[in-house]
């Protein structure tokens, strides 16, 4: 596991999105070719949307190579194909129907009319088979090493799928599974668990706005990741935290101390 997470403050929530969108253009093309190719792990929600629309105009994005670039999710929400709420319909209408993806690289999560209907256990058991088919012996275990993986932090300090105290937080040995009863709409979603999460080389945990501050304060000052699962979600090499200056407004001083007036 990576050392202490990092943490990026940025004036405000347009920024933080253009920076986070310009850090991981740079890590694509780095993997790209050093490796060849390029995995990462897409979120869903707010800030997450903000860094791909930010990517779809920033000029540099035709620095990636996005034929060779896999993309895999880090939650859904299980709802039908093309539904406005799911994770996928967002992403692709923020950024990846404006670039030209390999689709057989797409990996989106089932939908809930998809080939296992409204059974969203099989569902999340098809898209571990899947990360496990992409993962190399190179890989050392189920899932692929993802270069960097994206999550928004929740207000009530979930990322993923993966809320506070619900089963899905304690799973230790799938790496996908489903959501049920989560607290937020809708009720049903598919998540990575946190040991999928801890596979990728960079996490980032993305946090833009008031409404975030007290769980960036909560993750980062030792809470325990089943109480507060972003607390949990850290990278091999670097687990690194981007946030805005209203999200980090209530961090203790000794990690992040406020400007000087
Ligand atoms: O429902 C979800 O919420 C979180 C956080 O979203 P935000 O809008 O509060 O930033 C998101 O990371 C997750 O992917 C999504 O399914």
């Amino acid at each position: 596991m990576s050392q202490a997470p990092q943490l990026v403050v940025h004036r405000d929530k347009e920024l933080m999105a253009q920076a986070a969108a310009a850090r991981l253009i740079t890590r694509i093309v780095d993997a790209q070719s050093s490796r060849g190719s390029a995995s990462v792990v897409l979120t869903g929600g707010r800030n997450g949307n903000g860094l791909l629309a930010a990517l779809a105009a920033a000029p540099a994005r035709d620095a990636i190579d996005w034929g060779r670039l896999d993309l895999w999710w880090g939650d859904e929400r299980f709802l039908p194909e093309g539904d406005p709420e799911r994770n996928v319909t967002q992403a692709r209408e923020a950024l990846l129907d404006s670039v030209p993806l390999d689709p057989k690289r797409v990996h989106a999560m089932p939908a809930s009319d998809g080939p296992y209907g409204n059974d969203v256990d099989a569902a999340a058991a098809a898209y571990a088979e899947e990360l496990a088919r992409a993962a190399g012996p190179e890989n050392h275990g189920p899932v692929p090493t993802f270069d960097v993986l994206m999550l928004g932090v929740g207000p009530d300090t979930h990322v993923a799928s993966l809320f506070p105290e619900l089963p899905a937080v304690r799973e230790t040995e799938r790496t996908v599974v489903g959501v049920h009863g989560a607290p937020k709409p809708p009720p049903t979603r598919i998540s990575l668990t946190l040991p999928a999460i801890r596979s990728a080389r960079e996490v980032w945990l993305l946090a833009a706005g008031e409404d975030k501050a007290q769980a960036a304060a909560i993750a980062l000052s030792g809470a325990g990741e089943i109480q507060a699962p972003a607390a949990g979600a850290r990278g091999k090499t670097r687990t690194l935290w981007l946030l805005d200056a209203a999200a980090a407004s209530q961090l203790p001083r000794s990690l992040y101390p406020p400007a000087s007036p």
